[in-house]
């Protein structure tokens, strides 16, 4: 079943500038969809979007097959506990005053209807956030530290745990490594891998690298100029017919 459909969507900030031009693209449940494309290709403007943040007037953006931005309170309400996202720099999600485990906890708290399958019932709220730290290759001592006190690889595993702590439908990671050194980049791609096969957990990979769209996606799209240019499937990457500017990323990140 298609849990996102973008249809015929596009974007103008202004007169001159289009973002995105008639994108449109489906994602089935749990699938794992990588959009790729160079800096200036759209992707951010996709991505807040998909958040309900940037507002638009031509296309549709359909999750569940409820339009997004939702209309109604409880519609929205469900739709922010449904899409979680994963940005960049991790260092914007903690609160630097905030021990981990109280940010860790901070989507369970919001959202106390939720009883997620990975938790054991009548444990504490810190034990729940030691449990996810857990879940995510971390040591539950880290539960006490302060979001100063982690690597840059541990602060994203925080926020990847965090994300996934309420169970959403879709994770959206906006170039989740990008700032990260090669061998952490490479350990939270796994970790990334390893949660989506444990939990079948539907996700859209937003990066500028496509080598590691190539690591995690199935499925792949690439934006130029705010346009698809391309779409196809892993098993289908060195075929003849890829567009020359797939063959381009291809070359440059020397995956051939
Ligand atoms: N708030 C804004 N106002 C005006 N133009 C904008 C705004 N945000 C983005 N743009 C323009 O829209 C186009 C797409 O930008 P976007 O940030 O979505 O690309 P991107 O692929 O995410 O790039 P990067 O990887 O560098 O973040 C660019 O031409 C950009 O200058």
């Amino acid at each position: 079943m298609s849990l996102l459909t973008i249809n015929d969507l596009s974007k103008s900030y202004d007169k001159r500038v289009k973002a995105l031009n008639q994108i449109s693209f489906d994602v089935t449940e749990g699938e794992c969809v990588g959009i790729v494309g160079e800096s200036g290709s759209g992707k951010s403007t996709l991505a807040r979007m998909l958040l309900g943040l940037e507002t638009y007037k031509e296309g549709k953006i359909l999750f569940n097959n409820q339009q997004i931005p939702p209309k109604n309170r409880s519609q929205v309400r469900q739709y922010r506990k449904d899409i979680q996202m994963i940005f960049q720099d991790a260092t914007s999600t903690l609160n630097p005053k905030l021990p981990i485990w109280k940010s860790l906890i901070e989507p369970l708290d919001n959202f106390k209807e939720i009883t997620p399958s990975f938790i054991t019932e009548g444990i504490s709220r810190k034990q729940v956030a030691e449990e996810l730290l857990e879940m995510v290759g971390l040591e539950k001592e880290m539960a006490d530290r302060y979001p100063g006190e982690l690597s840059g690889g541990q602060k994203q595993r925080v926020s990847i745990a965090r994300a996934i702590s309420i169970e959403p439908s879709l994770l959206v990671c906006d170039e989740p490594t990008a700032s990260l050194d090669v061998t952490v980049q490479v350990q939270i791609l796994q970790l990334l891998e390893e949660l989506q096969k444990k939990t079948n957990m539907t996700i859209l990979f937003i990066s500028h690298d496509i080598r590691a769209v190539t690591y995690l996606c199935e499925k792949m799209i690439v934006l130029k100029n705010g346009y698809i240019v391309d779409s196809f499937r892993l098993e289908e990457l060195y075929q003849e017919e890829r567009h020359s500017y797939t063959k381009a990323l291809i070359k440059a990140a020397a995956i051939e």
